[in-house]
């Protein structure tokens, strides 16, 4: 494989796809082959030779990616193993609960890989720990008697990523409008000699911190913020971190957050205040058209056990830490209610039909002797 061939294959050509995952293989000189479920979207990128990732707010520039092509996986998914078993490296942003729809097209190409090209390396780009781990397991459960045979073919790093790429304005067409930071944290150890090329990426020997420091300050802010924003009646996320009431809401369960990261990981809690002002900075960013409805998406999956209310606040709570303000941004994602949201409407459905103490076992995961169990009972019985 020469240099001119280098190639990545990347599920999910959606915002996160095109406007950060894309943009920086683009950049580390990959030839990038998008899959896709979307056929209008395939045919849009198929019928484009470039695209431009305009980042918009302070210090933000126009960049402009060429050298890709998309396969239609659900029309042709001999072709994506084709192209798996070719590549250099495989992503996906396609949401932590289709990584088991992505697995078979990676186990068909590693059995039609040459078993002496490198080895393929895999990173799943998605806002849940260890979703590359959770790929794997998908892909091992797939290949069945073949795993064996193929897994060598492969290496696994988890990563961490982090961009706000909105809903894209109608008319856009494949361009993507997204905010000028980005963080990309990647484990380093699974590549040995050999990591990917992507500019700006940072390899680390122990995502752990890093992931957790990420989902439960800036997912979890976003997600306070889209809850509260959204039962204050407000559209833009900017315009919540404009209400004093849902900042001091989002600063509230973030100071939360971050005392326990302080006290598992270690962290300087001066340096977690720094981290939080420039997260609020990114969310105050007026020129992204990002709405609370976007940022709230799926909010069954967001109060699941180990996501960034329920996870961060479990361990609070055994370590006897404050948890009120998390409390509280749980409450207002109980009345989360967009009837465009299929998770939206379940859960306003789980509401109406099950007791507190039920609703909150099945929907947080949480134990009924877990510290926390009874103060969520609570906000859900008062929701
Ligand atoms: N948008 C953002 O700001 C960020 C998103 N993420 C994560 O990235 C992931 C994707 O998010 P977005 O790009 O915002 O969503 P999106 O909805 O814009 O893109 C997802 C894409 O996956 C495609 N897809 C669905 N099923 C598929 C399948 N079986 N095979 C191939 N493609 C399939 C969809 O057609 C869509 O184009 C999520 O896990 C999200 O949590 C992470 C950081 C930032
Ligand atoms: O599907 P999720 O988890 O809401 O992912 C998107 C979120 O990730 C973020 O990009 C943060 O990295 C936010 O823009 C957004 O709220």
């Amino acid at each position: 494989m020469t240099e001119t061939t280098r190639k990545a294959v990347h599920f999910g050509a959606g915002n996160i796809g095109r406007g950060f995952v894309g943009l920086l293989l683009h950049e580390g000189g990959y030839e990038v082959v998008f899959s896709d479920v979307a056929t209008t979207l395939v045919d849009a990128i198929n019928g484009a030779t470039e695209y431009t990732v305009h980042e918009v707010g302070e210090g933000g520039r126009d960049r402009v990616v060429s050298g890709f092509r998309a396969i239609d996986s659900a029309a042709d998914p001999e072709g994506v193993a084709a192209e798996v078993a070719s590549a250099l490296v495989a992503t996906t942003a396609v949401g932590p609960t289709v990584l088991r729809f992505i697995a078979p097209h990676l186990v068909a190409g590693l059995a039609l890989r040459d078993p002496a090209l490198p080895p393929l390396q895999v990173m799943a780009c998605e806002n849940a720990i260890g979703a590359t781990d959770t790929l794997r397991d998908h892909m091992r459960e797939a290949a069945g008697d073949r795993w064996d045979a193929i897994s060598s073919r492969a290496v696994f790093a988890n990563t961490a990523v982090d961009r706000i790429v909105p809903g894209q304005p109608e008319g856009s067409g494949i361009d993507v409008t997204v905010e000028p930071f980005f963080e990309w944290a990647i484990e380093r150890a699974p590549f040995g000699e050999n990591p990917p090329t992507i500019p700006g990426a940072h390899f680390v020997d122990d995502l752990a911190p890093y992931i957790e420091r990420k989902l439960f300050t800036v997912n979890t802010g976003h997600a306070t913020a889209a809850y509260l924003g959204a039962r204050a009646r407000l559209e833009k996320i900017s315009d919540a971190l404009a209400d004093p009431g849902v900042l001091a809401g989002v600063a509230k369960a973030l100071e939360e957050t971050s005392a326990l990261l302080a006290a598992k990981h270690g962290f300087e809690p001066d340096d977690l205040t720094q981290y939080r002002a420039t997260i609020l900075g990114r969310f105050r960013n007026p020129a992204l058209p990002d709405t609370v409805g976007r940022v709230g998406r799926q909010p069954l999956r967001k109060l699941s056990r180990h996501e960034r209310f329920v996870g961060p606040a479990a361990e609070a709570a055994e370590r006897g830490l404050p948890v009120d303000g998390l409390l509280a941004a749980i409450g207002a994602a109980l009345v989360f209610d967009e009837p465009e949201d299929e998770q939206s409407v379940e859960l306003q459905r789980l509401r109406r039909e099950l007791t507190p103490e039920d609703f909150t076992a099945q929907v947080t995961g949480l134990d009924r002797e877990h510290p926390l169990f009874a103060r969520v009972a609570e906000v859900v019985a008062s929701a």
